[in-house]
């Protein structure tokens, strides 16, 4: 009697909890069970991210020359929190073989390095050498990565440029660039093209045009004097253009040898990566929610218009004028559709409000030409958490509603996400480094927004953390960490799998 009343319930409750759920109209993207890697398509890559500078260490050694980054961190310490430098950095450039191992056993199906130009071009032409030991190198971590089952997404420019090109016409802002470059990647294509079937060719030009030659933060450190910024010489509101235009023009001339000369034979995919942030409209103002476009055509379509149209967007071309380079019609035609897929790396969202004016009429940047007043806070509402890094916030929704961007208004292409992630400051216990519960709350509900993207018909076929070890981050030196892996740089960067690291292990069902 007992038994049949049980059963009997059993199957009340059962029928219930159906109903309700069959009632409730469950919007596509929430996922009932399981989470976990299956969601997705068979073929879709999860990995990790990492970059020649921020990682190898062995700045000088088996024949690389300097590199802009080098020359940077080594003349101005004071634009590194830490004053530290990659000089030794991880030491990946002799441990790859552990780490590589350690990516295997969390269970990655893809690994993103970098090739520093520097080691296999130490004075960035062929004409002044080519290192032999820089393309071992590279071919031992490619053969490691690839004999592991994991597939290598290579980045050519992770902003390590020659030092030798930049003394000898300016490097990016010098169309001579483009040439030295296409010798430099066509090296990497015939060298290591049989086992890399995903090239990228620059990360970020955003980043290294913005850092490097508007708020001079970065390599190559240039910027206007009103700046501030301890620059030597530049011009904030002309050379980021000029950069950028040389670095478009170089990624279309790589593109075209690859898919000419060895995409028939080794039948790989090339692109490049981009970076965005996503932009709230800081009211429902008509103002504001043009400004938040513009600040999406200021750092996504800078380099996504020419990439789908052959142009820059309508109001770059409106705001900035005579500065903004202009493309001849085989230029265009040469940028226009050079992507088999895109890389974008997302990392947080902004409100955006509309300013009339820039700060300054005198004192251009290429910072504040969009008259967007970027914010990560409105009315004392927070665009996402906090996080460890004071300029990001956990921000999920802004990665679904970007990728639904892209896809609307440029095309719809192959989407890698080749970074995401989030930052901790100023840890340096391993138990609490390892520790990392938001990071594995970030990963859970970035996923569920890139799953979402995924339902809605988004292209999007790979998910790069960055990023797989904790490393030298630029202008926050080792006080920021990003990594799935702790690494305890006051114990011979002794690596340690994180939370976050056996989280994806599971995800993966590895
Ligand atoms: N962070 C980005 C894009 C978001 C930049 S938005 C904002 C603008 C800016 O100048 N910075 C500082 C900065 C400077 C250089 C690199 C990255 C970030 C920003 O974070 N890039 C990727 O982020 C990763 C994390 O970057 C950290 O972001 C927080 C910064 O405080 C930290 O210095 C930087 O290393 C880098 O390690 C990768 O090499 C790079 O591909």
């Amino acid at each position: 009697w007992a038994i049949s009343l049980l059963l009997f319930l059993a199957s009340f409750l059962s029928m219930i909890e159906f109903s309700l759920a069959a009632n409730t109209k469950v919007p596509s993207h929430t996922i009932s069970n399981p989470f976990n890697r299956t969601i997705f398509s068979p073929d879709f890559l999860f990995g990790a991210s990492t970059s020649s500078y921020q990682y190898e260490g062995a700045w000088n050694e088996d024949g690389k020359g300097p590199s802009i980054v080098d020359t940077f961190v080594h003349t101005h310490p004071e634009k590194i929190l830490d004053r530290s430098n990659g000089d030794i950095a991880l030491d990946f450039y002799h441990r790859y073989k552990e780490d590589v191992k350690l990516a295997k056993f969390e269970g990655l199906d893809a690994f993103r390095i970098s090739i520093a130009w520097t080691r296999i071009l130490p004075n960035g032409q062929v004409k002044k050498g080519v290192n032999q030991a820089g393309i071992d190198h590279y071919n031992s971590l490619i053969n490691e990565i690839v004999a592991l089952g994991i597939k290598p997404l290579v980045t050519l420019f992770h902003w390590d440029l020659p030092q030798a090109l930049e003394d000898e016409y300016l490097g990016f802002l010098s169309p001579k660039i483009v040439n030295d470059y296409v010798d430099f990647v066509e090296i990497c294509f015939k060298n290591f093209g049989d086992r890399v079937k995903l090239w990228a060719t620059m990360n970020e030009p955003w980043i290294f045009t913005s850092t490097g030659y508007d708020s001079g933060s970065l390599a190559p450190g240039r910027c206007s004097a009103w700046m501030n910024n301890n620059c030597t010489i530049g011009n904030s509101g002309t050379e980021p253009y000029i950069a950028g235009h040389n670095i478009l023009l170089a990624h279309a001339a790589a593109s075209k040898l690859y898919r000419t000369k060895y995409k028939p034979i080794q039948k790989g995919q090339i692109g490049t990566i981009v970076v965005s942030h996503w932009f709230e409209p800081a009211s429902n103002k008509p103002e504001d929610i043009k400004a938040s476009i513009r600040a999406l055509d200021f750092m996504l379509g800078w380099f996504m218009h020419p990439l789908t149209y052959g142009d820059y967007p309508i109001s770059m071309r409106k705001l900035v004028g005579k500065r903004l380079p202009k493309f001849t019609p085989k230029e265009s035609m040469l940028v226009k559709d050079s992507c088999d897929f895109i890389g974008l790396n997302y990392y947080t969202s902004n409100f955006a409000a509309h300013i009339s004016k820039p700060p300054n009429t005198v004192n251009i940047s290429s910072g504040t030409d969009n008259l967007v007043n970027q914010t990560t806070s409105q009315n004392g509402k927070l665009i996402g958490d906090p996080t460890g890094v004071s300029i990001f916030y956990v921000a999920p929704k802004g990665l679904y509603k970007l990728l639904v961007y892209i896809k609307k208004f440029y095309k719809n292409p192959i989407v890698y996400i080749t970074e995401c992630g989030m930052g901790e400051s100023n840890i340096d216990d391993v138990a609490k480094g390892i520790n990392d519960a938001q990071r594995v709350d970030f990963y859970q509900r970035h996923i569920k927004a890139l799953y979402r993207a995924f339902r809605e018909g988004v292209h999007v076929k790979g998910f790069f953390a960055w990023s797989f070890f904790d490393n030298f981050e630029w202008g926050s030196g080792y006080t920021q960490r990003f990594g799935i892996n702790f690494v305890d740089y006051k114990n011979n960067l002794k690596r340690y799998p994180k939370r976050s690291a056996l989280w994806m292990k599971k995800f993966l069902l590895k």
